[in-house]
């Protein structure tokens, strides 16, 4: 398995179109219920010519502190972990590369909120360990840190449609992984999600889309289903932002797959319309403590 990329761009811009299928799954609070759900759509979308299926954030758990360790799995004992094994079948059974959402991994004493990518082959190509843990006071209170340990490092993957970044949820509010990742010649980030009512209606569109016009580059996120009966309530709307921040699809908060086309070329005009990256000022944009050269222009 290996999270950092290595294949050459020119061996990534052979795949220049595909579908995409981004899956919001009704997640209930039964495991196998939720592992059978997310086969179906899985197969489902492929049938339905997708290459790339992503899954959501907390997909065969419920979104909730309470649930974390319940509902974990050990990928080293592959015989306790039907969640992981599921989409390494299906992946490899399809022919299709598979951005598993994200599921509670248990490693030794410790709980992450991970995303495990699979290959068409049905290898685990690259593991996600949510790096920003999800921490809110307000109108809605969550503290992930509770049961979660961060991850920390940032995960790229070369996969047959391409070299894709992946953040999970909370991730996403951070514009430093995403130019990384575009640093790194990502042309599509993937952030499984689940934001929450408050801040979903107001932030989840805005910030995908930030990510994606700020870095000329496809952004693709993908929630559960609401569930009005749960704790945390989530806000749905999974959606696919281009490089020029323009939504192409999205859906409303029931269970549903969304298809649509990512087109690679795209980013390569968007850039050579506008070559934000020959225009940066990184000479300019230092962290420093300029406070005496501002006293000193008084
Ligand atoms: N699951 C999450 O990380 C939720 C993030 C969220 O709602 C936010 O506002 O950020």
């Amino acid at each position: 398995m290996a999270s950092s990329a290595s294949a050459s761009k020119s061996d990534q811009h052979q795949i220049a179109k595909f579908k995409i299928a981004l899956c919001q799954i009704s997640v209930s609070l039964d495991k196998n219920t939720n592992i059978d759900r997310a086969r179906k759509m899985i197969k489902d979308a492929a049938k339905m010519g997708a290459k790339l299926i992503v899954l959501p954030e907390m997909w065969n758990c419920p979104y909730a502190n309470e649930n974390f360790p319940i509902y974990a799995e050990d990928f080293d004992i592959r015989e306790l972990s039907p969640s992981f094994m599921m989409l390494s079948d299906v992946a490899r059974s399809e022919g299709v590369t598979v951005v598993g959402g994200s599921i509670p991994e248990r490693c030794g004493e410790r709980l992450y909120n991970t995303c495990c990518v699979f290959g068409t082959d049905g290898n685990l190509i690259a593991k996600h360990r949510k790096i920003h843990l999800f921490d809110l006071t307000g109108d809605v209170c969550f503290k992930e840190s509770e049961s979660f340990t961060a991850g920390n490092r940032p995960t790229i993957v070369d996969t047959d449609v391409g070299r894709i970044g992946i953040g999970i949820c909370h991730d996403l509010r951070f514009p430093e992984l995403a130019m990384l990742y575009r640093e790194r010649g990502a042309d599509l980030i993937c952030y499984p999600g689940a934001f929450n009512m408050s801040t979903g209606k107001l932030l989840w569109e805005l910030v995908q889309r930030a990510r994606a016009v700020d870095n000329q580059l496809f952004v693709a996120t993908c929630s559960p289903a609401r569930d009005s009966s749960g704790s945390y309530m989530i806000w749905g709307h999974s959606t696919l932002v281009g490089p020029f921040g323009e939504v192409i699809a999205t859906s409303e908060h029931q269970e549903t797959t969304i298809i649509a086309e990512i087109d690679y070329s795209m980013c390569q005009l968007r850039r050579e319309n506008l070559p934000l990256e020959k225009q940066k000022r990184g000479d300019i944009y230092q962290f420093v403590d300029c406070t005496n050269e501002l006293n000193s222009q008084q």
